[in-house]
């Protein structure tokens, strides 16, 4: 299965140390504004090398639109989207190319097609989320006629929490805690596990604004086990959070239940989703990514011939891949918004008669 959505799909293609990387959206409604500007901006805040907490590797992670829009709007047909690479560098992997880097996926795709890419990470890479970025640029673009916001920030990283978040700060993948000091450890937590060939997790945080009651399709495509599902495509994601979360389970009933008001809900506990349908508030979900696998401290390993080895790596790897993944993981939250809203639009006979004026 290498796509993603029902009405609103995509699919991407594309390996790290290939020719290029790209996706193709389908089901994108016409009449859309393409603001090729914001596509670039979104690239930009995802691209690698752009500052010391992140991987060296430098890409502009340009992207041409190939089809599906005519004189800057949006046709209807699918919309395909190219990025090519410019800094491929294979020589880096000379040395683990038989054999399996811990942590990373060389091991199990391996075993299970039987064909070693050893360029480089090839389709397990991360690089290929640059494709999913310039899909959820989309999304976001159609979200934008409907005035619903996806944002998102870094909470926590190697243990150290933010209690909120500086959203305003977001145009690079930097961290943005809204308490400096905050901010400042969680930056030289990231530099100290560098500076000694290691790598720290963090938790990003996804947050939706101004989405409209009712999205979500019962019983197995809800909203939030789609947010779910779409959250744990994400190469080093390792579990998510909506709403309160696992800190639900350790509080009674009348603490987590939000109380209705004629003007809303009191409290949002269940982060803006009940029965895998929005109720209105805002959507808050945590994303959990786990410390990079590729370090610099050597590893035990075995090679393609089963042989016991070390893994002594070199090459350009982020410390910490929570700062970049987070906005990946808000480009997969605005592609499941976008899928929902047009699933939604067929979901009673009032709303269809109102898309038919009858
Ligand atoms: C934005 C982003 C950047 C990443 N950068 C690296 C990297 O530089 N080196 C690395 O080994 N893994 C990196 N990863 C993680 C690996 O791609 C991932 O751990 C690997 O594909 C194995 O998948 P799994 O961790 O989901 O099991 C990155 C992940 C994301 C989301
Ligand atoms: C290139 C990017 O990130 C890469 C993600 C990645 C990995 O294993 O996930 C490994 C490194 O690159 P390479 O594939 O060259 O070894 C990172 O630099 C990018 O995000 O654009």
């Amino acid at each position: 299965m290498n796509s993603f959505g029902v009405k609103f799909k995509f699919t991407t293609f594309g390996e790290s140390h290939g020719k290029a990387l790209g996706c193709i959206v389908d089901g994108v409604p016409a009449g859309i504004k393409i603001d090729e500007e914001f596509i670039q901006s979104e690239m930009n805040r995802r691209k690698p090398g752009q500052n010391k907490y992140a991987t060296a590797r430098k890409e502009s992670d340009t992207v041409e639109i190939l089809s599906g829009v005519f004189e800057g709007v949006t046709t209807g047909t699918p919309i395909s989207m190219i990025i090519f690479n410019e800094n491929q560098k294979s020589k880096d992997y000379s040395n683990v190319k038989d054999l399996f880097r811990p942590g990373h996926a060389d091991f199990t795709y391996f075993n299970k097609y039987e064909i070693r890419d050893y360029r480089g990470g090839g389709r397990s890479s991360a690089r290929e989320t640059a494709a999913r970025v310039a899909a959820g640029a989309i999304a976001k673009l159609l979200l934008k006629e409907l005035n619903i916001k996806v944002q998102s920030g870094i909470c926590e990283i190697d243990g150290i929490k933010a209690l909120n978040i500086d959203f305003s700060n977001v145009e690079t993948s930097e961290i943005y805690a809204l308490d400096k000091q905050v901010e400042e450890a969680q930056k030289e937590a990231i530099l100290k596990a560098k500076n000694s060939h290691n790598s720290v997790g963090g938790v990003a945080l996804i947050n939706i604004q101004n989405c409209p009651v009712g999205l979500g399709e019962p019983l197995y495509y809800k909203l939030d086990s789609q947010l779910a599902n779409a959250m744990m495509s994400i190469n080093a994601v390792k579990a998510i959070e909506i709403g309160d979360g696992i800190n639900s389970v350790a509080i009674k009933g009348n603490e987590n239940n939000d109380a209705i008001r004629a003007n809303g809900f009191k409290s949002n506990h269940s982060g803006g989703i009940l029965g895998g349908i929005s109720n209105g508030d805002e959507i808050n979900l945590k994303v959990y990514f786990k410390p990079t696998p590729s370090i610099f401290i050597k590893q035990e390993t075995i090679d393609i011939y089963n042989n016991e080895v070390e893994c002594e790596l070199k090459g350009r790897h982020d410390p910490c891949v929570a700062v970049r993944g987070s906005v990946v993981a808000e480009s997969m939250a605005a592609l499941v918004i976008a899928d929902m809203l047009l699933l939604n639009m067929s979901s009673t006979i009032k709303n269809i008669k109102k898309v038919y004026g009858k």
